[in-house]
């Protein structure tokens, strides 16, 4: 059960970026990936969301075959997509962000949904009128994590959520992350090897689109994992 990459491949024309990627990740907790600028890790991401094509493997879910499901279907079977840059929608208010994305999954209950996300980040009831351009960076990232969550993820793809955001917002970014790890499965790439380490219980590294190790992080060799991070 959870999440399962076989052998995955994808080329950017004749650059192979993702080389035969395999690891599976359980159906609660954190798993964090790591590399260097260009290691394939956002690319990863978007194979796994299907916003991008992948050449070959195979990506399943709780025993599902996902492969070569479009987007919005991966997220009707549990995915939650956080992507580098938040996209959020600038021209909508903060809400219509949240209720989009709760009419687009077709959820049942999505005033319920929007306020159990509204929920984990206050700011963002505060901003609600607010268009979503205007928001500072920090808000905007707690707004796409909030909309992610809007779809009830079974398993939120998180890519760099602490990139350009103040620390007392990383805080509160890595304290949700925490209390959601409690209870669905978070695929998180992380930059800051330090905020990957306090909030992951499982890692992989990725290097020249390889996994190059992988593990629990209880057990992770700090210093073997660095030589695949630094420049
Ligand atoms: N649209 C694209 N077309 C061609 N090559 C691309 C494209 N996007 C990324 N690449 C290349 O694919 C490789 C992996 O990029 P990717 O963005 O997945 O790395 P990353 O590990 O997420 O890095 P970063 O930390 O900088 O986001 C890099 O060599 C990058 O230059």
């Amino acid at each position: 059960m959870g999440l399962n990459v076989e052998q995955l491949n994808q080329h950017y024309g004749s650059s192979h970026t993702l080389r035969d990627v395999s690891f599976n990740i359980a159906d609660k907790g954190c798993t964090a990936v790591l590399g260097r600028n260009g290691a394939g890790k956002t690319t990863l991401l978007k194979c796994l969301m299907g916003v991008l094509p992948t050449s070959s493997g195979k990506i399943s879910w709780n025993g599902q075959t996902l492969t070569d499901m479009a987007p919005y279907r991966r997220v009707r079977a549990g995915f939650g997509y956080v992507p580098q840059g938040r996209e959020i929608f600038a021209d909508l208010s903060v809400g219509q962000n949240l209720e989009l994305a709760a009419a687009a999954t077709r959820i049942d209950d999505p005033e319920e949904a929007v306020a159990e996300a509204v929920s984990l980040f206050p700011v963002i009831g505060e901003m609600w009128r607010r268009r979503g351009g205007d928001l500072s960076g920090g808000q905007q990232q707690q707004l796409s994590i909030a909309r992610a969550l809007v779809t009830r993820p079974d398993l939120l793809i998180l890519d760099e959520p602490t990139e350009g955001v103040q620390p007392s917002i990383v805080s509160r970014i890595e304290e949700v992350i925490a209390e959601l790890g409690g209870r669905l499965s978070i695929l998180l790439v992380e930059q800051y090897f330090e905020f990957a380490r306090s909030i992951a219980d499982r890692y992989v590294v990725l290097s020249r689109g390889e996994v190059a190790l992988s593990g629990d992080v209880s057990e992770m060799d700090d210093h073997a994992v660095r030589q695949f991070l630094a420049v």
